[in-house]
């Protein structure tokens, strides 16, 4: 037997940079783009109204061509057809390996735009600035990429990281009210699953201008948490499963009622709420956790009730997860508010999430 090894150079330093006002100073970074012929930036139509103009003139000062993709906005834009429009675009743009793409926009965009370069010529350059909040404080990093099958949502992906993340929390200005409460549920859930610290912290808000004040830092706090995990188990083989709390519910509740339906967030928080319910059923939690955790999520306007759905369609959704090992689905449950913990519920039982008590 002939053995040999081969090892790659898979480690990857993604920087990230939080900062109010970043996206008026990006023409700053020439250091990072001037190397690039050709940048792509690919974004969708209401972003584009509001910023593209600015963005697109700064990365002109780095003296290669800018190139537009302008997308419709919403997750039913995130699916394999768009991809391969995208594909054709870059062809005729005469994009090679050694240009880039920048994802300005929202989760649907950083995980298209994403998979596009992952997967365009087996990977070139990517940059996100996220421009919503579930973008911001969780999806852009982390280096998941991927679109939704009618089967389900993200089947098909990429783990790829990204050369940087530009967080602004500036775009948030512009976010419409359904879109910042949707990404209230993630940055709730890193309360949740690591920083109980967070979580009370969150409630203590009376007024959205003081979130908005301090965004920045509850931002840094959620990827801090993100980083550390994604550091530790990028392919997401042991702890990165506990960034999935709600998450099992919440894609069967997204793809069910038909993507766009229910926001990702709206979807999660009524899966971070019911698998806490079975949690406390299970004696792991107690009444008091589920109860401030239902407060809080009523404070952010989020819902919390499963609606009423068909159980024979719910169980065929529920075994594309991509939770499974075989036939046990690991599901992410916090014992604690600011701790998680992974149970392993077989397939047959995993129905019983969706059920009444
Ligand atoms: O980054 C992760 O890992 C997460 O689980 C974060 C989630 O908020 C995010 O929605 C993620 O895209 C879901 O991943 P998936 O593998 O379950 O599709
Ligand atoms: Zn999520």
């Amino acid at each position: 037997m002939k053995k040999l090894s081969c090892t790659t150079e898979s480690v990857h330093k993604t920087e990230i940079y939080i900062q109010k006002g970043l996206r008026d100073h990006l023409f700053e970074l020439d250091s990072l783009f001037k190397k690039y012929r050709t940048i792509v930036i690919i974004t969708d139509e209401n972003v584009a109204g509001y910023y593209l103009k600015g963005i697109v003139k700064q990365f002109a000062s780095f003296g290669g061509t800018v190139r537009q993709i302008v997308l419709e906005p919403g997750e039913p834009t995130k699916n394999l057809g768009q991809a391969e429009e995208i594909y054709y675009k870059l062809a005729e743009f005469g994009v090679t390996r050694a240009d880039a793409i920048v994802a300005l926009g929202g989760g649907v965009i950083g995980d298209l735009a994403g998979f596009c370069a992952a997967t365009y010529m087996r990977g070139i350059d990517l940059y996100q600035i996220p421009t919503s909040l579930i973008a911001m404080s969780d999806s852009a990093v982390g280096d998941k990429t991927g679109v939704d099958l009618d089967i389900g949502k993200n089947m098909v992906g990429a783990f790829y990281p990204a050369e940087a993340v530009f967080v602004d929390p500036v775009f948030l200005q512009t976010l419409d009210d359904r879109f910042f409460i949707d990404g209230m549920a993630e940055v709730i859930k890193y309360g949740c699953i690591a920083s109980g610290k967070l979580f009370v912290r969150l409630t203590g808000y009376q007024y959205q201008e003081d979130l908005l004040d301090d965004m920045d830092s509850v931002i840094a706090k959620c990827l801090q948490i993100k980083r550390n995990v994604v550091e530790e188990d990028e392919r997401e083989s042991g702890i990165r499963r506990i960034l999935n709390f709600g998450h099992t519910i919440g894609h069967v509740i997204e793809n069910y009622f038909g993507y766009g339906t229910y926001t990702h967030g709206e979807a999660v928080a009524i899966g971070m709420y019911n698998i806490t319910r079975m949690s406390v059923r299970e004696g792991i939690t107690s009444e008091e956790d589920l109860a401030n955790l239902g407060q809080i999520l009523d404070t952010y306007g989020l819902p919390r009730e499963l609606p009423e759905m068909d159980l024979d369609r719910v169980n065929a959704i529920l075994q594309n997860d991509k939770k499974f090992e075989g036939d046990v689905l690991n599901l992410c449950v916090m014992p604690q508010i600011g701790t998680a913990e992974i149970v392993r519920v077989h397939k047959n039982m995993a129905i019983e999430l969706f059920q009444a008590e």
